[in-house]
């Protein structure tokens, strides 16, 4: 790490820094001068410069605590690219801003001609440790919802999502929705060959309806494969971008997906009438459909609403009675608990996990109902309006409060309330609660869910499911949700189809919430 010792005929290179032992150029210490040397660390990008302890002097900041005050650790995480150009090596970087803010902030050092080559090859080496698994220079097709949550979307794209998109090299293509159904044509008209990514700068919705975009391709098993659809959060309801990229800051989404590895998530097809949708989230008839949907009056409130109106259905103790035929995969809570640590030891190699390739839901082959070779994979169990599949049994659930199918952990920033839950596992999570229980009971379910002990509460039946009918009955109009979104009151049916989407994730196998405890 020490600049010390310089070699004689070229005062800016110690040519011992270079040397990996078999004689090759190994790039670790870059020496730009006395005062000057960049270091591959083991985590991080060590920069020691007199200069930022004068400019430490003057302004303090502090940003990267525990290096002294003439060095810089910057975490290969937050490398965003770098590059000889001009006679001048540029590093830009994800700077901490704040807590939960990052911005892009750029290092510049005048290089000499003798020097290139040796730059050339840390550049390279400097970008290999920052991207690891995740592609380099990734081609960006970006929607921005400016009606978004509390309207502040596009505010956010500007200020602290589109800077570091270009200080990574990202090729963006950027459009505004104008209204509702918009991202569903531009996901199913886009040139899959020019992109790599298909980012929401919205909430939950624009993901939901990128999805559906690509499902209705006539290579819809390509597309969904191929692009990886990633959300940076700016709306109400932001559970997609917590799941996956471990947070509802826009800037440290956005760090977060320029890093991001691609995964296979499973998705879900929804027969309902005579239509078929993707969800990727979740699906929910009860309490938590009509505090989402029956609130949209109160948008103002931002994601508190979802509390009040939970609170407010919670006093009046509803009932929601549906007669429901369900698919069971695991049905108890310790063999979910023992699946879940199974996947999180055993997943794919990190060499052998699918990038962006071509991936085929091997199990359609199987199926039965509509369907081709290379749209959406055809329905294992058929639809809504084809008699009931074999094995399949309609249960009445009378006294059902809270039916709630999530294919991803959280449904909100502070609340895992599927923690067993896998990108690619194949198996939905079901959740039904009684609206019958007491008050007292449906309020320690809902710290429950805060502090991620839900899963073992005894009045919550969890099961991991391949499919399942839903039939509201006795009530005359109610609130279904599927993603988020409001669809018809009426009987549908809901199958998982394992791995047929793609996203970006940190790990590329798991989400970022705590399991089950
Ligand atoms: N310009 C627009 N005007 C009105 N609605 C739009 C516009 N662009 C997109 N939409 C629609 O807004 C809906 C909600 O979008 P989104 O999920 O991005 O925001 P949100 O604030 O989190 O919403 P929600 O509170 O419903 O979760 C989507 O159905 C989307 O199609």
């Amino acid at each position: 790490m020490t600049t010390a010792s310089m070699a004689t005929d070229n005062p800016f290179v110690d040519p011992t820094s270079f040397e990996d032992g078999r004689g090759s150029l190994a790039a670790d210490t870059l020496a730009l001068g006395r005062s000057i040397s960049l270091t591959l660390g083991t985590d991080a990008l060590i920069v020691l410069d007199e200069e930022f302890e004068k400019r430490d002097r003057s302004n303090c900041c502090g940003l990267w605590p525990g290096t002294a005050a003439n060095t810089r650790a910057i975490p290969f995480y937050n490398i965003l690219w770098a590059e000889l150009k001009d006679s001048e090596l540029t590093i830009n970087y994800a700077s901490p801003n704040s807590k939960t803010s990052v911005r892009a902030a750029t290092l510049k050092y005048p290089i000499e001609y003798q020097m290139v080559e040796l730059v050339n090859l840390f550049t390279k080496r400097l970008l290999d440790r920052a991207y690891g698994e995740s592609q380099q220079r990734k081609r960006a097709k970006v929607l921005v919802n400016p009606h978004s949550g509390k309207g502040s979307a596009e505010k956010w794209y500007f200020r602290d999502i589109e800077p570091l998109l270009k200080a990574a090299q990202i090729t963006i293509d950027m459009a505004k929705t104008r209204h509702k159904g918009e991202a569903v044509d531009i996901a199913e008209k886009m040139d899959i060959d020019a992109f790599d990514i298909i980012a929401s700068c919205s909430g939950d919705g624009l993901p939901h309806e990128v999805f559906n975009g690509l499902g209705k391709r006539p290579d819809a098993k390509k597309a969904l494969s191929k692009i990886a659809v990633v959300h940076i959060p700016c709306g109400s309801g932001n559970a997609m971008s917590c799941n996956l990229n471990g947070t509802d800051s826009p800037s440290l989404a956005t760090l977060a997906i320029i890093k991001g590895i691609p995964t296979p998530l499973d998705l879900i097809s929804i027969t309902q009438g005579n239509t078929r949708t993707l969800s990727f989230l979740s699906q929910s008839v009860g309490i938590v459909a009509e505090a989402d949907l029956a609130t949209e009056h109160l948008r103002w409130m931002g994601s508190q609403r979802f509390t009040y109106g939970f609170l407010v259905r919670l006093i009046r103790k509803a009932l929601y009675p549906c007669d429901i035929a369900v698919k069971v995969a695991i049905d108890d809570k310790s063999s979910i608990r023992e699946h879940y640590k199974r996947e999180q030891k055993n997943h794919e190699p990190a060499s052998e996990r699918r990038g962006y390739k071509f991936l085929l839901d091997d199990d359609a082959s199987a199926s039965t109902g509509s369907g081709n070779d290379d749209g959406l994979p055809p329905l294992r169990y058929g639809t809504v309006n084809d008699k009931l599949p074999e094995g399949w049994e309609l249960a009445p659930y009378d006294k059902l409060g809270n039916f709630y199918c999530g294919n991803m952990a959280y449904m909100a920033s502070d609340a895992n309330f599927f923690s067993p839950a896998l990108p690619n596992d194949g198996y939905m999570d079901l959740v039904c609660i009684n609206g019958d229980i007491s008050r007292l009971e449906a309020m320690q379910m809902m710290f429950a869910v805060e502090n991620n002990k839900l899963f073992d509460n005894p009045g919550v039946w969890y099961r991991k499911i391949l499919g399942y009918r839903i039939i509201p009955k006795n009530q005359e109009d109610g609130y279904i949700s599927i993603d988020g979104e409001r669809v018809p009151f009426a009987p549908f049916q809901a199958e998982i189809h394992k791995g047929l989407g793609t996203v970006l994730s940190k790990t590329g196998h798991m989400y970022e919430a705590p399991g089950p405890v």
